[in-house]
């Protein structure tokens, strides 16, 4: 069984028992569900940095990553470093986060939220909107077509916006359609945690114009973005880079105007 496999088979039994302690009902009357949602997409088109900043406490890959910071203080660091959209790991066993990181995210700063979670039902999504998101992560390697069909539509029906993840073309190519807004590719392999932009330079020119084409992981210089950009990119999500730092706020804020000053 590889880390993903494990992953997914844990969050069946984590869906399981969350439904028989919160019903959906519980989420549907909850005051953040019928909130309007913040657009991610449209931000990433109108931005020239384009940056997606992480709250990532841990990772199977790297293990502890900083577990000493307050999300309500990192997400408004990062709003105050420019960044486009902020991604909220909400998996505690394998990421340290929780829902509640992601409700603290959302009191505390005006960005476009992105669930960042192992999705593989509907009813994560109900919490996903009840929990102040905006954005949810679909990841193709763990998801038949009809499941991104299905999930990808229930997620527009409540107004979130979904960026679908792949890492190779077959992923790429059994997930194309037109309820996904932006398409990411993870330059991690997540079943051997192997990293290299290269695989977004692969898949770049067969992602179709109309979605906003979004890098994932491993990135941590303004050169490599300034070379994915002329792959088409409009979006970079990172995460450790900044997370492994006393204050990621001012870590995205330095990186935002190192990445400004030399594309002048
Ligand atoms: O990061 C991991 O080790 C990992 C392992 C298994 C599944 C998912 C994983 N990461 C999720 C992500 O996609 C990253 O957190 C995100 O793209 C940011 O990556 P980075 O900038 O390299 O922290």
């Amino acid at each position: 069984m590889n880390i993903l496999d494990k992953i997914i088979a844990d969050k069946h039994k984590e869906i399981d028992l969350k439904k028989r302690v919160v019903p959906v009902s519980q989420l549907e009357n909850s005051a953040l569900f019928d909130r309007e949602t913040l657009s991610l997409a449209q931000r990433l088109r109108n931005s020239e940095s384009g940056i997606i900043a992480e709250h990532k406490r841990r990772s199977p890959s790297k293990s502890v990553i900083n577990q000493n910071l307050n999300v309500a203080d990192v997400a408004r660091g990062y709003e105050a470093a420019g960044v486009c959209g902020m991604s909220v790991l909400t998996d505690g066993k394998y990421f340290g986060g929780s829902l509640e990181d992601l409700l603290y995210a959302r009191a505390s700063a005006n960005l476009p939220l992105l669930r960042k979670e192992f999705i593989i039902d509907e009813y994560q999504l109900l919490e996903a909107k009840a929990h102040g998101a905006d954005v949810i992560l679909l990841i193709a390697a763990v998801l038949e077509r009809e499941q991104i069909k299905q999930l990808s539509e229930f997620a527009k029906s409540l107004n979130l916006e979904v960026l679908l993840e792949v890492h190779n073309e077959e992923e790429f190519q059994k997930s194309i359609m037109p309820s996904l807004d932006m398409l990411g590719v993870n330059n991690r392999n997540l079943k051997t945690f192997e990293v290299s932009t290269d695989i977004s330079k692969e898949l770049s020119e067969k992602i179709p114009s109309e979605f906003v084409k979004v890098s994932e992981s491993g990135i941590s210089s303004v050169e490599t973005i300034k070379d994915l950009k002329n792959y088409g990119y409009k979006g970079f999500l990172i995460g450790e880079n900044f997370m492994k730092t006393d204050n990621p706020g001012k870590a995205a804020e330095e990186f935002i105007k190192e990445l400004e000053k030399s594309s002048i």
